[in-house]
């Protein structure tokens, strides 16, 4: 209250603790969150104060908004308390420099000189996940198995051969921790919470010792950075590029990993659900893809070039993105006191703006309900700060190249083996950290052409 003009943004902050999470939990279980956003809008402005996750939150609404909390140096990057417990010391709760090493380093990892080098792996793990699961089966549940492929994609990526006797119980930690992400952080036992702490510790014992492996056999020169993430770190470690610890390697590669994994299933997913109903859209995407089938060895592995002819998959990829974000949307803490439309925002407050605000508003895109990937033939017909499945500004997701391979080479191998039809047409999805079909997306398999 040093100001005399003291404004604070309107809203409230409802009860202690849990403010406005039931709520805002609720209405996006049932998949009613563009309203629940739409309804404060209309109430209160597109600034608002409100209480979620366990945090007094400012929730700002539109493209300006989307564009100050990417790019305002005084906002750091936060997730809610449940995440910084579970994570622990990764990017996300770094600041200044250490946070430019880091920052630098995983961009380095995820940039597309490397993302170059991982194709091979990535057709490799695609090619055996649909051998192992799709192949040979009436029915398949699209949703877990999407889960698994991309958790092993970045672990195949990250650790190599090193953490595959692990994958199967590290797979159902990871779960356990995102499945935590938005809860309550209370440690009382049997609680989400709890279940994702415990499975936290477990990862973090076994990542410790694979570095620790990874830490020996790179100071006997075993091993070159480009084989997995724990020598490529202590590779640049030993360049002075930064002074991580292992403990903070782990953390970081705990990061990457659930960041990596968790949102790309989700595309997969929702891709697949949405081609059950996109005859049209499904034939062209098959055409680009026996087009570049056409033009190779039979069985010879797909390259970065070939991912690069994918133009129309990965259209239809982001007008996926565009209706369901993977994402709920960035959530920064004020690092000071600020300003923003003439409203006050105190040192220490959380900051949240929603990507379906934008994508779903008739304003920026035409007919926002219409699945429609021809809204990407031109880029620079979409408004900036509009269409932000992988946030913007400096803290933009640097995986985006990443998930575009991955993302692509599994359509590739998908489209043209494969058709199929949705089990339960009604299924709808809820959004629990990340949005989820309700029934795991369940669907009727017939092969198309032979493997
Ligand atoms: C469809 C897939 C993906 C989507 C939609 C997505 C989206 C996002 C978004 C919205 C952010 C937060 C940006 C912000 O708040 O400003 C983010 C951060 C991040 N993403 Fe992704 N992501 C995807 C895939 C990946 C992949 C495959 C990786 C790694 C292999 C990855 C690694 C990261 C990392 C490390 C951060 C934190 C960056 C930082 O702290 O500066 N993401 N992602």
């Amino acid at each position: 209250h040093k100001y005399s003009s003291y404004n604070p943004p309107p809203g409230s902050l409802g009860f202690p603790l849990i403010g406005q999470s039931i709520s805002l939990l609720r209405a996006l279980r049932s998949n009613t969150d563009y309203q629940w956003y739409q309804d404060r809008i209309k109430k209160y402005g597109p600034v608002s104060k409100m209480s979620v996750f366990g945090s007094p939150t400012v929730l700002m609404a539109g493209p300006a908004s989307n564009h100050f909390v990417f790019s305002n140096q005084d906002l750091i990057f936060t997730q809610t308390k449940a995440i910084n417990v579970l994570i622990g010391h990764s990017i996300m709760t770094l600041s200044g420099d250490e946070l430019k090493q880091v920052r630098s380093a995983l961009q380095g990892y995820l940039s597309p000189e490397m993302v170059t080098k991982y194709v091979w792996k990535m057709d490799e793990e695609v090619r055996r996940h649909i051998d192992l699961n799709w192949v040979g089966h009436k029915t398949i549940k699209v949703a877990p198995l999407a889960k698994r492929l991309t958790f092993n994609i970045i672990s195949s990526v990250m650790f190599g051969q090193g953490a595959a006797p692990f994958r199967e119980a590290l797979a159902i930690d990871f779960e356990k921790v995102v499945r935590a992400a938005l809860s309550i952080p209370v440690n009382i036992p049997f609680t989400k919470f709890n279940k994702g702490l415990s499975a936290s510790r477990r990862i973090r014992k076994l990542l410790r010792q694979i570095a620790h492996e990874r830490e020996a056999a790179f100071q006997q020169g075993y091993c070159s950075s480009a084989d997995d993430f724990f020598t490529y770190m202590l590779a640049l470690h030993s360049e002075g590029k930064h002074s991580l610890t292992v403990e903070d390697i782990v953390d970081n590669a705990i990061l990457l990993l659930i960041a990596g994994y968790e949102t790309s299933s989700v595309l997969i997913t929702f891709l697949i659900r949405q081609l059950a109903n996109e005859p049209d859209i499904l034939g062209k995407i098959t055409d680009e893809q026996e087009e570049i089938a056409r033009n190779k060895g039979p069985n010879k592995p797909l390259t970065w070039n070939d991912v690069s002819r994918m133009k129309y998959t990965w259209k239809v990829a982001m007008e996926t993105l565009r209706t369901v974000p993977a994402l709920l949307g960035s959530f920064r803490t004020a690092t000071k006191d600020i300003e923003y439309r003439g409203y006050h925002i105190p040192k220490g407050s959380q900051i949240f703006t929603a990507q379906i605000v934008t994508h779903l508003d008739a304003n920026f895109f035409d007919e926002p309900s219409k699945f429609d990937p021809s809204r990407f033939d031109n880029l620079s017909s979409i408004p900036p700060y509009c269409f932000v499945p992988f946030g913007g500004g400096p803290r933009m997701c640097p995986g985006n190249e990443f998930a575009r391979t991955e993302t692509s080479v599994a359509m590739h191998y998908l489209v043209r083996q494969f058709r199929w039809k949705l089990c339960c047409k009604e299924e709808g999805y809820r959004k629990d950290a990340t949005p989820m079909p309700v029934l795991g997306l369940p669907i009727e398999l017939e092969t198309r052409s032979a493997p």
